[in-house]
Order: C-alpha cells, then structure tokens, then sequence
C-alpha cells in the first residue's frame, strides 16, 4: 500500500448540524463540548467577522509543494472546510486566490492552513475566509506527494476527515464527527442560558452575586479591606 492516499469519499456531518454549530461560533461550541476541541492559537483569521462550519477535507502537504491542495479540490463538496497541514514546520504561501477560488467553484466555505497564505487583500475581497499560520508571498512548487482525508495533527487537535470544524475571530475548533449532532444541542442550550445572564449583568447584577462566589472568596482567603 502507498504511503500517500488520497481518499475520495468521506462522512460529512449535516448541513443542518453544521449551520447549527456555525451560529454558536467557536467559544461556545468549544465550552458546549466539554471545553475540547480547541486549536492552540497561532493560525490567525486573515479577514475578521467571518465564522464558518464545515465537514472537514483533510490535506498533508510536504512543506512548501501544494500539490496535495490541488490534489484536494476534487474530494470538496458543498459546505467543506479544507484543512491543510505540512509535515514539517513551514510558512511559505501555499495558496491565494487562484486555488481559493478553485476550492470555492467546488464548494469549499474556507481553508484551515497551518503555513503561509498569500494574496491576502485578493482573499479578504473575494470573502473567502482562510485562518493561517502566517501571510507571506513565499512561492511554492508542486512536486511532492502527500495524502488527502487521512487523519491530520495540528495545533494539538487531531483532525478525521469529516470532523466538524468550526472557524471564527476567536479561532478554530474541532468536533469529533460523532459528537457533533450533541454539541449543537448543548451549544443551543448555553447560549440561551447566556441571554439571561447578559441581561442581568447588563442590568448591574454582580458576577460575584450572580455566581455565587462570594462564600468562595471567603474559603479562598481574600480578605476585603
Ligand atoms: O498558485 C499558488 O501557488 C498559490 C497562489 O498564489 C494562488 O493560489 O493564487
Ligand atoms: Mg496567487
């Protein structure tokens, strides 16, 4: 068996749950999910307002060759997110708006791309949302195989094709495909247990009251003078 596969059909979470999960937004689908899930935070939003949820297209490129990428587009269906990692640490610009809009005539809502993205204001304009390492005009080749929907290590997440991904200003999340019909519903339910609370605090209500904290600053020592 080759070392590098691309695998052409996945499990894609409903588009119902998705758009679910993408009105939550990444905080509290992540706090919903038992606070798990979360990316470390260097890949950065390279636009701001956009939040997006998607099946996850799995890419592992060799650093520096977007091959893979290419090699990709043809797996994406509607509603995807493409995550692309490198086996090894790299920051070059390994996409911009030509395989932007390739992946985005395929159906592709946006890219996780731990590298370099490049064409940024090109990107930002088209509305095609990408969070990235870094934004650098570095070029890439493409000469190198990878694999395409195998399971992906980034910023401490793994990442299974078909996984939910969730992508906002705050950053990105992962929902196990398994869980993510449940995380939705859990997700609902915080937010709307967040509007009261809002109003009370908007209303001057004391944390320390609402939550009940102060017999545990008391335990805790804090003396009030
Ligand atoms: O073509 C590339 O290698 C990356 C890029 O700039 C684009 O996708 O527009
Ligand atoms: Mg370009």
């Amino acid at each position: 068996m080759s070392r590098h596969v691309v695998v052409q059909h996945i499990d894609r979470v409903a588009a119902d749950v998705l758009k679910g999960l993408a009105d939550e937004g990444t905080s509290t689908v992540h706090e919903a999910d038992g606070r798990r899930g979360a990316f470390t935070p260097e890949l950065r939003p390279i636009q701001s307002g956009a939040r997006i949820a998607g099946s996850a297209v799995t890419v592992s490129c060799h650093p520096g060759d977007n091959l893979m990428i290419h090699a990709a587009v043809e797996t994406v269906r509607p509603g995807d997110v493409v995550v692309v990692t490198t086996t090894s640490p790299s920051t070059d610009g390994m996409l911009g708006d030509l395989l932007a809009t390739s992946l985005r005539a395929h159906g592709a809502v946006g890219v996780i791309l731990d590298a370099g993205v490049r064409d940024a204001a090109e990107l930002r304009e088209m509305g095609f949302p990408v969070w990235a390492r870094a934004i650098s005009p570095q070029g890439t080749v493409k000469a190198s195989p990878g694999s395409v929907n195998v399971p992906v290590v980034l910023c401490g997440q793994v990442v299974e094709p078909g996984d939910a991904i969730v992508a906002d200003d705050d950053g990105i999340v992962v929902i196990p495909f398994s869980r993510a019909e449940a995380v939705v519903k859990k997700a609902q339910a915080r937010t709307a247990n967040e509007a009261a609370k809002r109003e009370r605090l908007a209303a001057g209500e004391l944390g320390v009251d609402m939550y009940q904290l102060r017999p545990l600053l008391e335990q805790l020592g804090v003396e009030y003078r």
